[in-house]
This record gives structure tokens, C-alpha cells and sequence, in this order.
């Protein structure tokens, strides 16, 4: 077997996301979410592994290097019966446990299957990839390791790190394939700059992401994660079901098919139908809640299949509700907008960002679900007072721990948002018992740009040991 000329190292990063409109209605192919990139990003670094013999091993070492214990090795072999590739945790010693991270060991499962169907000539060598993620997906304080890191020790494992929700799995996931795919594959067949390399970037990444996760979710994350900010509609879950596992008889087959294209995805993404206008960004508040609320997503959906003409009405409205906010944004962003004040100029925005949160609430009352719970609704009430802010609402699935703010892209607005929250209190508990604590600004705006080649030099310091 040969290799491609050069296995170059190889650094790429993929945003996280949120949502500023669509939380549930975008599980349903009728329906279309506007979904924002963050400037957090997930990078993942790949090198070959040289070895001094000259003897190599299959293996491919994986590392965290921001967290404690965040090492896994895999072994990995090509099965028979066109199974593609399997790999195999491996343990740092005899008597230690697996500590096993099934993101990055499906990911690398499905990337290396893809690897070899696509050019089964090629010996994958091995390699060694690093994770460096930007600090606002966890609220742990970090450490930097130089006055010009943009990187943080955490000094916690992972399982220690608290999420700030911007979905850290799905940038992990995208730009780790991306990072394998391009450094094992010749640039004509593997090329970031190609929309068709997107294309089987998004389709690789969504199987795998759902694979690990073992359910089927819209997609929205992968999608922002490959593309940016979008306007999203989902794939047809069926999609994804029926491939089998790594190892299967045919999977390597099935999987290449599905990812290139053998299989029509019916996902919509566009990128022209949102823009933010110039003067304007946004802004995501942490909301520290010890509370977590499993199955909401189940919960609203088993209120929409019992209360099918209620659900339908509000669905039906918010939808208009959130494509009219895509169309603002891009009549703001692309047309000359005369002069006046910022009163008058964002006027309608406020008004859509009003019914939309008023539509919200209904779906929260009529399916019992905190989508926004009335904590913050005190929240969003009192940060869209503030001079400068256009209007505010619980991102995604919605809950207690966080709300995505549209602002006037100015330090004075900042300032005062930051004066509200230093002192927010929700003087009650609310009826469901649940206390809202402190409201921390998290250090992010909206990105356009989805997966992207970086320097490597930009990881010197983590690199080493
Ligand atoms: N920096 C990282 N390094 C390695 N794995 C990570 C990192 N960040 C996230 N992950 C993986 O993603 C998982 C979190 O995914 P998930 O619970 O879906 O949260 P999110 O909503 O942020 O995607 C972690 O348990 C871990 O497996
Ligand atoms: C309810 C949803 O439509 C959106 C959930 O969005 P969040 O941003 O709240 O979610 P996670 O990152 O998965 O925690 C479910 C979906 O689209 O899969």
C-alpha cells in the first residue's frame, strides 16, 4: 500500500452555535431554524507519529491537553466483509479503567471507514491529534500558559467541566473529521475551500455525531459547525437509520454511499438568508441554575401529538414569526438604511422578538414545559429595557441556563447590561421551586464562517509533552 505524498500536520476549527429562532420546530422537516455560529471554537491539531525505529504501530493518540486524564489511544484495523474500520481503545496500562470519550471514538471510527472506501490504496498511518477548545464552552475558571494563549487550562477532567451549552460535541466532531479527512486524503479528493467536500463533511459528521449521541436530533449543530450561521432545515431522519455499526458487513459501503452522495439528503441550508446587520451582535448570558430538565423535548412533543390543532397554530405562527426575523436582519444588513434613530431602525425587530417570546410562552404553558420559564422571563423582560438591546429569548431547547441577547454592537451597551446582571436577583423561587443564580456575560458574538483551515503554529505550547 501507498501513502498520499505528504501527510502534512494538519489544523482546523469548527464554531459552536446557537439559536435564535426554530428550538423544536426544526425536528419537523415542515419547519426552518435560524441558527447563529459562535466565535468559539473547537480546533483539533493532527501530526503523524514518528517513531525512531522507524517501526510503526496502528495507533492514533487523541488528547486534551486543557483538561486532566483527557487521553485516549485507539487501535484501529480494517475488518473483513467491507465493515470498514474498527478501532480499538486502548489502555495506558494493564490494571487502569477506560475512560472512554464516544464522540471522538466514533468519529474516528466513521472518518477512517470513510478514509479507506475512498482510497483503499492508501496505508493510514498513524497520528496524533490534539483538542484545544476556546474557553466559553466551560464556565470553569482556566489558566492561560502564556500572556498570548487564547487557550486555558482548565486543570479539571472532563466530566468535571461545566458546559456553558454551545455545542461542544458537534464542533469536537466536525472538526476532528475535518482535521483526519484532510491530512489522510489527497487535496483532489479532500479540500475544505470545495462545497462538495463540505458537503461529505456534513454527512459524515451528522452520522457520526448521531451515532455517538444514539439518537437522531435535527442536525442543527453539525450543520452550523460545517457551515455557519444558516437557515436550516433538517434532513429526513431515515436518513440515518439502517447503515449498521463499524464492523458490520457492508458498512463501509453503506457509509460511503451515504455520505457521497449515493443517497439524496434532503437537509436545506442557507447561508444568504441570514446576515447581521452592521451596528449590531449578539451576546449570550450564562444563567448559573443547579437546575437541569431532562425530556423536554420529549415532553413538547408528546404535547404536540395530544393537543395536535393547538401545537399546529402556535408552530404555525412562530415559524412565520421567525422567518420574518431572517428577513429583517437581512433588510437591515443588506439594504441602505436611511438615517434616523436606532428608535425607529430597529422598531420592527423589536416587535418580532416580542411576538416570538409572547408565542413561546404559550407553548411553555399549554405543554408544561419551562421553555421560557417565568425567571426568565424576568430576565429577558429587564435586559430588553436596557438602552441599546433589541430584544432577547431562551436559545434552543430553552430552560433555565442561558438567553441569547440581540444588541447595538457598542461598550456603553455592554457596560450597562453588565450593571443590570452584577446585582440580578429573582427575588422569589418560582412556583416550580426553581431559583435562578448568578447571570454571567459569556465572552462570544455570532461568527458567519463554519469550518476553517488554521495556522498550526497557533498551538505551539500545547503540543509538547
Ligand atoms: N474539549 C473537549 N475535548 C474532548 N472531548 C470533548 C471536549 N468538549 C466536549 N467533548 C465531548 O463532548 C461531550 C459533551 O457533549 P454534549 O453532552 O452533547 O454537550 P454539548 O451540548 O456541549 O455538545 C463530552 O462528554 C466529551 O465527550
Ligand atoms: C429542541 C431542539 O430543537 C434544539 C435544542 O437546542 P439546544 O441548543 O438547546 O440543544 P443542545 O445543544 O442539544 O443542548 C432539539 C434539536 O433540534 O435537536
Amino acid at each position: 500500500m501507498t501513502s498520499p505524498a505528504s501527510l502534512a500536520p494538519q489544523s482546523v476549527s469548527a464554531p459552536g452555535k446557537v439559536f435564535l429562532a426554530g428550538g423544536y420546530l426544526v425536528l419537523d422537516r415542515k419547519y426552518t431554524a435560524l441558527v447563529f455560529g459562535l466565535d468559539a471554537r473547537i480546533h483539533c491539531h493532527i501530526e503523524p507519529i514518528r517513531t525512531q525505529s522507524g517501526v510503526y504501530l496502528n495507533e492514533i493518540i487523541v488528547k486534551s491537553p486543557q483538561f486532566r486524564e483527557a487521553v485516549w489511544e485507539y487501535g484501529y484495523r480494517l475488518t473483513e466483509g467491507n465493515g470498514g474500520v474498527n478501532v480499538t481503545q486502548l489502555r495506558a496500562s494493564h490494571d487502569s479503567s477506560l475512560n472512554r470519550n464516544p464522540f471522538i471514538e466514533t468519529a474516528l471510527a466513521y472518518a477512517l471507514t470513510y478514509i479507506s472506501s475512498c482510497a483503499p490504496q492508501y496505508l493510514i498511518q498513524p497520528s496524533s491529534i490534539s483538542i484545544l477548545a476556546s474557553s466559553s464552552y466551560y464556565s470553569n475558571p482556566g489558566k492561560a500558559r502564556s500572556s498570548n494563549s487564547q487557550f486555558l487550562d482548565f486543570d479539571v477532567t472532563l466530566e468535571e467541566a461545566h458546559k456553558t451549552g454551545l455545542g461542544s460535541s458537534a464542533a469536537l466532531v466536525t472538526s476532528f473529521t475535518a482535521a483526519l479527512l484532510t491530512h489522510y486524503l489527497p487535496k483532489d479528493v479532500f479540500d475544505l475551500s470545495q462545497d462538495e467536500s463540505l458537503k461529505v463533511l456534513h454527512n459524515l459528521s451528522q452520522a457520526s455525531h448521531c451515532a455517538a449521541q444514539g439518537k437522531v436530533g435535527s442536525g442543527f449543530d453539525i450543520a452550523s459547525a460545517v457551515y455557519g450561521s444558516c437557515l436550516y432545515r433538517r434532513f429526513s431522519p431515515s436518513l440515518l437509520e439502517g447503515h449498521g455499526e463499524p464492523g458490520s458487513l457492508g458498512f463501509a459501503s453503506k457509509l460511503r454511499s451515504l455520505v457521497d452522495g449515493g443517497v439524496e439528503w434532503d437537509t436545506e441550508i442557507q447561508k444568504a438568508a441570514i446576515k447581521m446587520p452592521a451596528g449590531l451582535r449578539l451576546l449570550m448570558c450564562d444563567v448559573d441554575c443547579g437546575s437541569q430538565t431532562p425530556g423536554m423535548v420529549k415532553k413538547v412533543l408528546a404535547w404536540r401529538k395530544e393537543r395536535q390543532e393547538d401545537a399546529d397554530k402556535i408552530w404555525k405562527a412562530l415559524q412565520e414569526g421567525n422567518e420574518a426575523l431572517a428577513a429583517e436582519l437581512t433588510r437591515l444588513a443588506t439594504v441602505e438604511v436611511a438615517n434616523g434613530d436606532a428608535g425607529e431602525r430597529y422598531g420592527k425587530l423589536r416587535e418580532i422578538f416580542k411576538s416570538n417570546r409572547e408565542l413561546i410562552r404559550q407553548m411553555s404553558v399549554q405543554s408544561k414545559v419551562p421553555v421560557e420559564p417565568p425567571q426568565q422571563t424576568a430576565l429577558l423582560d429587564a435586559v430588553s429595557n436596557v438602552p441599546g438591546v433589541i430584544g432577547g429569548v431562551v436559545p434552543g431547547a430553552g430552560g433555565y441556563d442561558a438567553i441569547v441577547v440581540l444588541i447595538e454592537d457598542k461598550a456603553e451597551v455592554i457596560a450597562e447590561l453588565k450593571k443590570l446582571l452584577s446585582g440580578w436577583k429573582v427575588d422569589e423561587d418560582g412556583e416550580d421551586g426553581v431559583k435562578i443564580g448568578k447571570v454571567g456575560i459569556l465572552g462570544v458574538r455570532e461568527e458567519m464562517v463554519g469550518v476553517r483551515l488554521e495556522e498550526p503554529g497557533l498551538y505551539k505550547e500545547w503540543l509538547t509533552g
